[in-house]
This record gives structure tokens, C-alpha cells and sequence, in this order.
């Protein structure tokens, strides 16, 4: 045998080794717990196992539902008290530690590079011709239109660049750039509030709600949420309020698992406004800061799936307001995107967007149609597949990353 042979098995053994090790650990580390006896509710807290080594897996969309049964809240069940695992992992058990929330779109702002090349470079070329035509200021209008800014704000810009021409005229590269910058910044809405409250408050944990149509990326959002409050030193739980499919329960399940997050699920099938309502009764015994509830994908046009949403709000409110519900837009769809969030926040009053997808599309403008024709801040946006990918929404940076 030639000594790249023995090499080459020795290779082989080691990571089989290696694998067998990870499915040891990983066997230990799993826990469900029953919470109640209650077939109907069928709630179960699943304690965190160790992080797994890839990404979770995101399963394929869900098929389209047609409707739901309204159940009166005051028939949830109640379930028995639970006492929660320690917030310290086995022994053993070791957990990612996710980078904190601030910086991260000034660290991300590579991924916007299509809406880069095609809004910010498209418009740098136009607005550096020596003297500009009407056929130019008609390629500046087409191109910030193409990008999905909109029509309102379309002509905002273009009105504050044209009595600026003058200026343009002797205007260096640099000079254009920060002009570009500061009146794109200026249609982001700079002064809208985009706090997340993910704060406890009032002795009890903030209840973040996330909806949007399916595909939207809200499971993955979830996840990244968690992580982010994980880095940012805070105490977390997930609701898998969407029972409608049992992967989406366990592909959330997963991205809690690895930052040594619970989950509270219900059985397939279930009512979704019984989990969410668990989900929050144990976050509060639990006293964690923040309670995150995924929802099931739903099409905005089917209103018994909006009433159904409509259900699990209300019954999570038994407990207190919901702090945040924040709809989830894919933004390779999107005018489309408007539409949604237009009937979601009818349904459930939306006080945030997170904008997804972003990386993929050249249609970066879409945060201003959505904030200027709804008045709801995008608070996060979604700039990849990784489990960091997700950064709080700042104007200027965006701006900045736009322009390049
Ligand atoms: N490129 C990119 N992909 C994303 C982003 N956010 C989510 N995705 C992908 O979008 C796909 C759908 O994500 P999910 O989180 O499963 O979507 P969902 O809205 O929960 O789906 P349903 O439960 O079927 O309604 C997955 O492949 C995600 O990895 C993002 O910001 N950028």
C-alpha cells in the first residue's frame, strides 16, 4: 500500500470517529418535556441539546391552507405549572455564542451589492456627466423606480437633485456620493422609531409576535432573533405557533438549540393560539426577558387564516399587550410586499418590518415603499442564509451601503 493510502484511511477512521462522537453528544443533550396532560393542547418544552454543525435545515414551503376553526379563548386549556430546566446547559453541553446586534449591517453591507451596482452605481454614472440632459434625469427616475422606491419618493429625490445641479455641475466624486447618500437617507425616514421592545417590562417578558405570508423567511427571522438577543446578553424563548407543519416546529427547535434556547411546541394539527399562549405563560414563570412566537405562514388574501392570526393575538394578550408583531417581507417580491403588509397590520396591527432577502435582489428601494406608503418602520433587515445574517435597520448605513 502507498503511504497516500494509509494516509487517506487513517483520514477516513478519524472522522468517523469523530461523526459518532457528535450523535453521542447530541442524543444525551436532547429533552422533551410534557407540560400538561391535556391531549387538545399537546404542549411540549423542549430543553436545548448542543449546537449542530451546519445551518438548520429550512423546509421546502408550506402548501396553501384554505382556512380555521375559531375556538373561544376562554376554552384554551390551562395547563399545569412547569418548573424549567436550569438556565445553565449539562455539563458538557456547549453552546454558540452569537455576536451582538449593533454594527452588524456596517458589517453585512457587501451582501447589498446588487442593489449597489444597479441603484447606487447607476445613479453615480448618470449624476458625474459633465451637463446633464433631460434624457439623464429621465435614466435617474427609471433607475431609482426599478430599484422599488416608489413613485412618491422618486420624484422626492429627483426634484432635490435637480434644483441641486448647479452644484452637480463642479462636483467632485466624493461630493456626489455624499449628496447621493444623504438624499437617499433622507426618503429612509431617518427620525421613524425602530426600537425593537424586546425588553422585560413590568415584571413580565416583552412578547414579540412574527407573521407573513409563506416563504417569507419567518422561521429563519425567529432564529436569527434569538441569536442576536442571545449575543446581546438576553434570556429567550421561542413559541412554535406554527402547528400547521411539524418541520417548522423542528427547524426552530433547532436554531433555539444551539444557542441553548427553549422551545414550547404543539402537537401537529393544533391550535396555534394555544402554543402561543403557552409559549408566554412559561416564558413569564421563567422570567425570561424576551418571548418570541413564530406563526405559520399564511396567504394575506384568505381571511379565515387572518382571523385564525387575529385569535392567537388575542389570546396571547390575556396575559398582557403583545410588544411587537413584526411582519416578514421577502423583498425579491416586491411591490407585492405592500399588499401583505398592508392586510397583515389590518389583522393584527404590524409595529415593525423585517425586510428579508436582500442580499438576493436589486430591489433594495422596497424599504421606502413599504415605510412611506404604511408609515411602519422596517426595524430588521435579512442579508443572507448564515445564522447572523440579520442586522437592525439604520438609514444611513443603508444609505452609505447602497452608494457604495
Ligand atoms: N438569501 C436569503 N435567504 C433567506 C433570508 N431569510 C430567509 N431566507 C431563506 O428563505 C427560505 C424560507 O425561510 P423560512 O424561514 O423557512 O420561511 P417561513 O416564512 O418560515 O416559511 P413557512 O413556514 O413555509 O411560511 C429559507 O431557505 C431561508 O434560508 C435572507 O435574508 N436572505
Amino acid at each position: 500500500m502507498e503511504f497516500v493510502e494509509y494516509v487517506l484511511i487513517a483520514v477516513a477512521i478519524l472522522v468517523v470517529g469523530l461523526v459518532s462522537a457528535v450523535g453521542l453528544l447530541v442524543g444525551r443533550g436532547r429533552r422533551t418535556t410534557r407540560l400538561d396532560d391535556d391531549a387538545a393542547a399537546g404542549t411540549t418544552l423542549t430543553r436545548p441539546r448542543p449546537p449542530q454543525t451546519t445551518p438548520p435545515p429550512a423546509p421546502a414551503p408550506a402548501p396553501e391552507r384554505t382556512g380555521s376553526t375559531a375556538v373561544d379563548p376562554a376554552d384554551l386549556p390551562v395547563a399545569e405549572p412547569v418548573e424549567l430546566p436550569p438556565a445553565e446547559p449539562e455539563p458538557g453541553l456547549v453552546f454558540e455564542t452569537p455576536p451582538p446586534s449593533a454594527g452588524r449591517l456596517v458589517r453585512l453591507r457587501s451582501r447589498l451589492a446588487r442593489s449597489q451596482s444597479s441603484l447606487g452605481r447607476g445613479l453615480l454614472t448618470v449624476l458625474g456627466r459633465e451637463k446633464l440632459t433631460e434624457d439623464d434625469w429621465e435614466e435617474i427616475e427609471e433607475t431609482l423606480l426599478a430599484a422599488d422606491i416608489g413613485v412618491a419618493a422618486t420624484t422626492q429625490i429627483v426634484s432635490r437633485l435637480r434644483t441641486q445641479s448647479m452644484v452637480l455641475a463642479t462636483a467632485t466624486g466624493e461630493d456626489l456620493r455624499q449628496l447621493l447618500v444623504r438624499e437617499l437617507t433622507a426618503v429612509l425616514g431617518p427620525d421613524l422609531d425602530r426600537t425593537l421592545h424586546t425588553d422585560r417590562h413590568d415584571g413580565r417578558p416583552a412578547v414579540v409576535l412574527v407573521v407573513g405570508v409563506n416563504g417569507a423567511g419567518k422561521t429563519t427571522t425567529v432564529g436569527k432573533i434569538a441569536r442576536s438577543l442571545v449575543g446581546d446578553g438576553k434570556t429567550v424563548l421561542l413559541g412554535a405557533a406554527d402547528t400547521f407543519r411539524a418541520a417548522a416546529a423542528d427547524q426552530l427547535e433547532t436554531w433555539g438549540e444551539r444557542v441553548g434556547v427553549l422551545t414550547v411546541r404543539g402537537r401537529e394539527g393544533g391550535d396555534p393560539a394555544a402554543v402561543a399562549f403557552e409559549a408566554v405563560r412559561t416564558g413569564t414563570e421563567g422570567e425570561v426577558d424576551t418571548v418570541l412566537v413564530d406563526t405559520a405562514g399564511r396567504l394575506h388574501t384568505k381571511s379565515g387564516l387572518m382571523d385564525e392570526l387575529g385569535k392567537v393575538k388575542r389570546v396571547v394578550e390575556k396575559h398582557g399587550p403583545v410588544d411587537e408583531v413584526l411582519l416578514v417581507l421577502d423583498a425579491t417580491t416586491g411591490q407585492n410586499g405592500v399588499v401583505q403588509a398592508r392586510v397583515f397590520t389590518e389583522a393584527v396591527h404590524v409595529t415593525g418590518v423585517v425586510l428579508t432577502k436582500l442580499d438576493g435582489t436589486a430591489k433594495g428601494g422596497i424599504v421606502v415603499s413599504v415605510q412611506r406608503e404604511l408609515g411602519i418602520p422596517v426595524k430588521l433587515i435579512g442579508l443572507g442564509e448564515g445564522p447572523d445574517d440579520l442586522a437592525p435597520f439604520e438609514p444611513e448605513a443603508f444609505a452609505e451601503a447602497i452608494v457604495g
